[in-house]
């Protein structure tokens, strides 16, 4: 299986952001995106997710074949730990999350409500949500936030075993995951040129 982008243009709030990318990304393989804030990465990865329209271009693998995690983790607040991983993988067609729990060191919260989570452990169980999608390629904006070192390293574990499996991986990350084998691509050379019609108007400074 392979996730291809082809020439692809995106935009946000109406303005162009991102022209003329092209990549792929194949089974057993990560790739991290790069780019200081504002340059569009999370723009990038909601229309892979097919959450909003490309401007141009073509994305071969569809939206069915990716679990996106976004920035927030879509938690039901009132729902224990494993009331809301088991709500998930009811909805993917799985059954046991015996293993997403224990990879997430989750299983000694699994009876706590969402809602009296910390932070990084709302964070790991957004991120444990993964592991009961069956999907075959994870689309994650700052899957990190929130987590501290060993979370991190965790969260590190459990990538690299979802590419042993034969999954992917295309991530948006300010930091270093501890994922020396994924390939990088850096935004800034497919800037969109702004319209020329958007500079401010003098009558109005
Ligand atoms: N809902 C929105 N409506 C209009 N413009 C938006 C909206 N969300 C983001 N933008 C703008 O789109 C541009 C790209 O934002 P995006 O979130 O894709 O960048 P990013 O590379 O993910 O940034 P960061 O590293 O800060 O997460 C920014 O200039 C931002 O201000």
């Amino acid at each position: 299986m392979e996730l291809r982008v082809t020439d692809l243009a995106c935009a946000r709030g109406g303005l162009p952001l991102i022209e003329g990318l092209s990549f792929a990304v194949a089974s057993g393989e990560a790739l991290v995106l790069r780019g200081p804030n504002g340059s569009g990465k999370t723009t990038l990865l909601r229309t892979l997710a097919g959450l909003q329209p490309a401007l141009k271009g073509e994305i071969t693998c569809p939206p069915e074949e990716m679990a996106y995690a976004a920035h927030a983790d879509g938690l039901k607040s009132t729902l224990t730990v494993a009331e809301n991983l088991s709500f998930w993988a009811e909805i993917h067609g799985q059954r046991d999350i015996t293993g997403a729990l224990e990879a997430m060191n989750l299983t000694d919260l699994a009876g706590r409500q969402a809602q009296h989570l910390s932070a990084g452990q709302k964070r790991r169980l957004g991120l444990a949500r993964l592991l009961v999608t069956g999907r075959w390629l994870w689309v994650l904006d700052e899957p990190t936030v929130s987590l501290d070192a060993a979370s991190v390293a965790l969260f590190a574990g459990v990538v690299r075993d979802h590419l042993a499996a034969g999954g992917a991986a295309l991530l948006a990350t300010h930091i270093d995951l501890g994922l020396p084998e994924a390939r990088v691509l850096d935004l800034a050379p497919y800037r969109a040129e702004l319209p020329p019609d958007l500079g401010f108007d003098e009558a109005f400074l």
